[in-house]
């Protein structure tokens, strides 16, 4: 017998962190439903990126619990959620600028193999991770870029870089923090395509502060202030609550 699916991707029950007296996520609880996508919105130091940062499990949280599909993940490492289908990128590039752009995704992708890395192993041996690597580069069209240092990119370039290396990984859940932050129109638009060609088999919870793009790629919306959950629902009944208004408006 097969044990029945779980109905939420990601489930947040009562989520607390404070840095000393300062509360940052105050009893946070959200239900995100396999395949759904989810835009988390609020004013600067509202608390969306620490959130991000517990639900990773790159910072630990004071009290509540984070579900994986179902599974309890809150004390896990980062490492151990990503390898139960959980992948993010950052606010801040994390690629290695001096080194190829193959071998950041290779690297990228050898991070999550069950028996992770042997030092004593040269990155050439794993060979077909290598492949892997340029199928992901072509998927965003950069394949042309691939023996080339990451310094060498533009921005918007090393934006779809990183994308594409959580993209590999075949995430069940990813987490984008502000995956259009810094970009051009013409780089924007090409990441929201991007986006909006990830398949339904992975659940997409991102952070956006660029409204216009962000709400065309959401279905639902979170709307955060001073680490609480203000509102949170279909994307046109958030965008229409008084309590979004007041909290942008300040009306
Ligand atoms: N490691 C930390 N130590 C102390 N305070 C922190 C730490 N990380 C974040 N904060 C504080 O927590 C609050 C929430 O920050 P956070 O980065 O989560 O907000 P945000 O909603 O992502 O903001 P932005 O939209 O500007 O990125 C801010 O007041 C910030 O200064």
């Amino acid at each position: 017998m097969t044990a029945p699916s779980p109905d939420f991707a990601l489930e947040i029950v009562g989520l607390n962190k404070a840095f000393g007296g300062l509360k940052v996520t105050q009893g946070v609880s959200l239900s995100i439903r396999p395949g759904e996508r989810r835009l988390i919105i609020g004013p600067n130091g509202a608390g969306k990126t620490t959130l991000f940062n517990q639900i990773s499990g790159d910072m630990r949280p004071n009290a509540g619990q984070i579900k994986l599909f179902g599974e309890d993940v809150t004390t896990l490492a980062p490492h151990q959620r990503a390898h139960r289908g959980l992948s993010r990128t950052y606010q801040i590039i994390t690629l290695f600028a001096g080194d190829t752009l193959e071998h950041n995704v290779t690297l990228g992708l050898l991070g999550l193999l069950p028996s992770r890395w042997q030092m004593w192993r040269p990155l050439s041996s794993y060979r077909h991770l290598a492949e892997e690597a340029r199928r992901t580069l072509d998927s965003v069209g950069l394949l042309h870029l691939a023996a080339h240092p990451v310094s060498d990119l533009a921005y918007g370039e090393k934006r779809r870089v990183e994308l594409a290396m959580a993209l590999s990984q075949k995430p069940r859940v990813l987490l984008l923090d502000e995956p259009l932050a810094g970009l051009s129109n013409a780089e924007r638009a090409t990441v929201k395509a991007l986006i909006a060609s990830i398949s339904k088999q992975t659940t997409v919870v991102m952070i956006e502060h660029d409204m216009d793009t962000a709400l065309d790629l959401a279905e639902t919306v979170t709307l955060l202030n001073y680490g609480k959950v203000i509102v949170d629902g279909q994307r046109d009944q958030v965008i229409v609550d008084e309590r979004t208004r007041e909290v942008y408006l300040g009306a």
